[in-house]
């Protein structure tokens, strides 16, 4: 990470009640003001439904969980590339390992994004995988091993190896590509762990949007770094 630049926090809603609807915003709100105190980036990945809303009351980057690999037309129950742009998406999350896609259409709708000015965070799960999506040049690699994801137990501590090896790899084929790591991060220690191991950042959420406070989660989150 070079001097100038912040590590990010990617705050990934998928579809947690304590997530959705009303409580949508009020989470968006929590990382604007965590944001306003803190200087350290905060991005909200709600689900789709509740992007508007937050994209017209806070002014946080606000990314899509998944876009769908398709054309205008007949996909009933899609979710539209043009569709994001029309409600002013700023990025969004790729390949999450709840929601995989072929490496032909992430490489397609890393190229859209990338002509339409979207940031792309495209998950992986080892570090074999994330040196092949470090070639299709998106704007994050997201390291997470599966099954510590939702557990609680911080990948920075329980395979701190999957994220030294993911920026050793990514950064050798593309040093612009920037490493978040994901799965089980949530308090300022785990972040700190990370981002000693070269993360620039990370992806997280059932330890924030979980917690009873969630911007004193938020707050304790990046409070070592
Ligand atoms: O997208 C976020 C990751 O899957 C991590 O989830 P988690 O923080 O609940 O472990």
């Amino acid at each position: 990470m070079s001097k100038n630049d912040k590590p990010i926090v990617i705050l990934n809603y998928k579809t947690y009640l304590e997530s959705s609807g009303d409580k949508a915003l009020s989470l968006a709100k929590d990382l604007e003001s965590a944001y306003d105190e803190t200087g350290i980036p905060m991005i909200a990945s709600p689900q789709a439904i509740d992007i508007t809303k937050i994209k017209d009351e806070t002014s946080i980057p606000v990314y899509a969980q998944h876009i769908d690999p398709i054309k205008p037309g007949g996909n009933t129950g899609s979710n539209l590339l043009e569709s994001f742009l029309a409600n002013g998406i700023d990025g969004t999350l790729l390949n999450h390992s709840e929601k995989r896609m072929k490496l032909a259409d992430i490489e397609s709708l890393v190229t859209k994004a990338k002509e339409s000015n979207l940031k792309t965070c495209v998950c992986s799960n080892n570090v074999a995988t994330s040196e092949a999506i470090a070639t299709l040049s998106p704007t994050y690699v997201a390291v997470e091993p599966p099954e510590l994801i939702g557990t609680g137990i911080p990948v920075s501590k329980a395979e701190p190896e999957i994220i030294t090896g993911t920026v050793d790899k990514v950064k050798n084929i593309n040093k612009n590509v920037k490493v978040l790591c994901g799965a089980g991060i949530s308090t300022g220690e785990d972040m700190k762990a990370a981002i000693e191991l070269g993360a620039e950042g990370v992806l997280l959420a059932s330890g924030i949007i979980k917690a009873k406070n969630p911007k004193e989660a938020l707050l304790d989150l990046v409070s070592k770094i």
